[in-house]
């Protein structure tokens, strides 16, 4: 066994990890970088990047067979699964090459491959050829997916996000369990690319919605493509040769059907992976989920005595905001801070902002419905305006005229609060919103900005007068101006 003694050491080389470490040799040569799994980050290998690859090749076939909307005849249009895969691993492949490039900048020595696990509060046991002893530890392990037991019985045929992106060609059904995130993503993309599909949900969640209202719409819109049952009804899930065999409650009709698909893709949420470290020897206070409890601002964990900890933790780990440029952040904050320990600063953190890259796009900007409600609800102090893609202009002309934006704002102070967005193209919103939000505009502000025409965003202007109106604060709310079209 070889012995390290180091100033800091992170557990895991994905996005956060690899902050942490830019962050923390500013303070320190002594830094090692510790992965167990394969280097290239979840975002790059199996992640966002060739979920968004797949997307657009789904996106590619979609507008071809539309197109007849316009008038445009495209016949024929085939899918070739090997060359939508061979594309998407290729591609994939080069955002991977490009992780790997900026890895190079780490030295060798600084790199250290293995499991790593707690064997005190300072030292590492990495695989069984290291020990590392370390004045500062950075947890940044990442998360999992995870599923119910009851998807065991499809044996090999069980697969999740991962499995995907290593095929060689589409196959020609897909189950999908969990219409979260992932779920519409990946099921839409399926769909679009020919993949014959259902997709299973429990309890009625959709996307990443807490607002009923967009939640509603969201279930409508998709379920015009394919089929989505967020409270599904599912019997009995079983092998039968290559097949998995799924006896389910058809949501419209009632009627119990029975269908074999390739696969069961569990795409039910994801678990970070902190449960293999060894964390009870840690000396660590955890949560109810057994996640470390930290501070948000300087990401440095809490002792079993509550006393602040020499261990900090960063990115899906700690399981706050699952999401790629937060896992960046939070790993620069992490990093910066054991760098200087024990003086830490507080890091800047941004307003939450998450998108969905479905058709119609699904986003959410701020503290979210729900939590707004429960603070501000009870009190009469939130409002709320809202605006259809329906007949919005621009929307309309695309032929993307589907969705629903919900809008929140403080009561009295009239400042904008946040919004859950579904419809065309509502990444771009999402950040103007959040923008507005990170600079707490006022509702009356946003709208004193200037809105374009025709564009969506005019959608979203519509929205926000809707919820200044509900202010009450004034300006007088303008009528449709009829001069400019459909969408003022
Ligand atoms: C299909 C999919 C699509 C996504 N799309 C988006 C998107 O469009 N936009 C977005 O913002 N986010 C997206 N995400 C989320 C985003 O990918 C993650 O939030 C981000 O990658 C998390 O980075 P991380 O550094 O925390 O984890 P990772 O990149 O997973 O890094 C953790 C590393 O730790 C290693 N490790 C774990 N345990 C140990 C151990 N004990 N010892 C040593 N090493 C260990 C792992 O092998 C891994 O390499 C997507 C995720 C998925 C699955
Ligand atoms: N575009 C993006 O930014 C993007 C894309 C993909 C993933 N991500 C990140 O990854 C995280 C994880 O995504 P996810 O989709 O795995 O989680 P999720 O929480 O978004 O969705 C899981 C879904 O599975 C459902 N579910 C749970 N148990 C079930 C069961 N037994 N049967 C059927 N459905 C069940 C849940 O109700 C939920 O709808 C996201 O929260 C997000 O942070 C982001």
């Amino acid at each position: 066994m070889q012995q390290r003694e180091v100033d800091i050491a992170i557990i895991g080389a994905g996005s956060a990890g690899l902050s942490a470490w830019h962050a923390a040799r500013r303070h320190s040569d002594s830094v090692v970088l510790i992965e167990g799994g394969a280097f290239g980050t979840t975002c790059a290998r199996v992640g966002c990047m060739p979920s968004k690859l797949l997307i657009a090749a789904a996106e590619a076939a979609h507008r071809a067979r539309d197109a007849g909307g316009f008038g445009i005849r495209v016949s024929g249009v085939e899918v070739d699964g090997t060359a939508v895969m061979t594309r998407v691993k290729q591609e994939r492949d080069g955002f991977v090459g490009r992780v790997f490039k900026s890895m190079r900048r780490i030295p060798d020595q600084d790199r250290l491959e293995g499991h790593a696990r707690f064997v005190d509060p300072h030292t590492l046991s990495v695989g069984d050829h290291t020990r590392v002893t370390a004045r500062n530890i950075i947890i940044a392990t990442g998360s999992r997916p995870t599923w119910p037991g009851m998807f065991d019985a499809a044996g090999d045929r069980l697969i999740i996000n991962d499995d995907v992106f290593a095929w060689d060609d589409l196959p020609e059904s897909v189950a999908m369990f969990g219409p979260g995130v992932i779920g519409l993503e990946l099921g839409q993309a399926l769909h679009r690319l020919g993949v014959r599909l259902r997709v299973f949900g429990v309890g009625g969640a959709l996307g990443p919605f807490r607002d009923e209202k967009v939640r509603a719409s969201a279930e409508a819109a998709f379920n015009e493509e394919f089929y989505v049952d967020p409270d599904a009804r599912v019997e009995k899930i079983e092998r039968d040769g290559d097949a998995v065999v799924i006896t389910f409650v058809e949501r419209d009709s009632g009627e119990t059907l029975t269908e074999r698909f390739d696969y069961l893709l569990a795409a039910t949420g994801r678990r970070p992976n902190v449960d293999r470290l060894d964390l009870e020897k840690a000396g660590l206070a955890l949560d109810e989920r057994g996640v470390p409890r930290f501070n948000r601002f300087t990401l440095q964990c809490l002792n079993a005595d509550e006393s602040p900890s020499h261990l900090f933790i960063a990115g899906d780990a700690n399981q706050e905001l699952p999401l790629l440029h937060e896992a960046n952040s939070e790993g620069r904050i992490a990093g910066d801070n054991a760098g200087r320990f024990p003086e830490l600063r507080a890091g800047r953190r941004n307003v939450p902002l998450a998108i969905v890259f479905t058709e119609p796009q699904m986003a959410t900007v701020g503290e979210g419905y729900a939590t707004l409600e429960k603070r501000l609800g009870g009190c009469d102090c939130l409002a709320v305006g809202e605006a259809s893609f329906e007949d919005q202009g621009r929307a309309l002309v695309m032929r993307e005229n589907r969705g629903l934006m919900r809008v929140y704002a403080e009561q009295g102070s009239g400042q904008f609060l946040g919004a859950e967005l579904l419809g065309p193209r509502v990444e771009h919103m999402a950040h103007l919103l959040a923008w507005a939000l990170e600079q707490k505009l006022s509702v009356g502000q946003m709208l004193a900005m200037p809105w374009y025409h025709p564009v969506v965003e005019e959608g979203l202007r519509g929205a926000l007068r809707d919820l200044n109106a509900n202010l009450k604060l004034g300006p007088a709310i303008t009528e449709r101006c009829m001069e400019c079209g459909p969408g003022d």
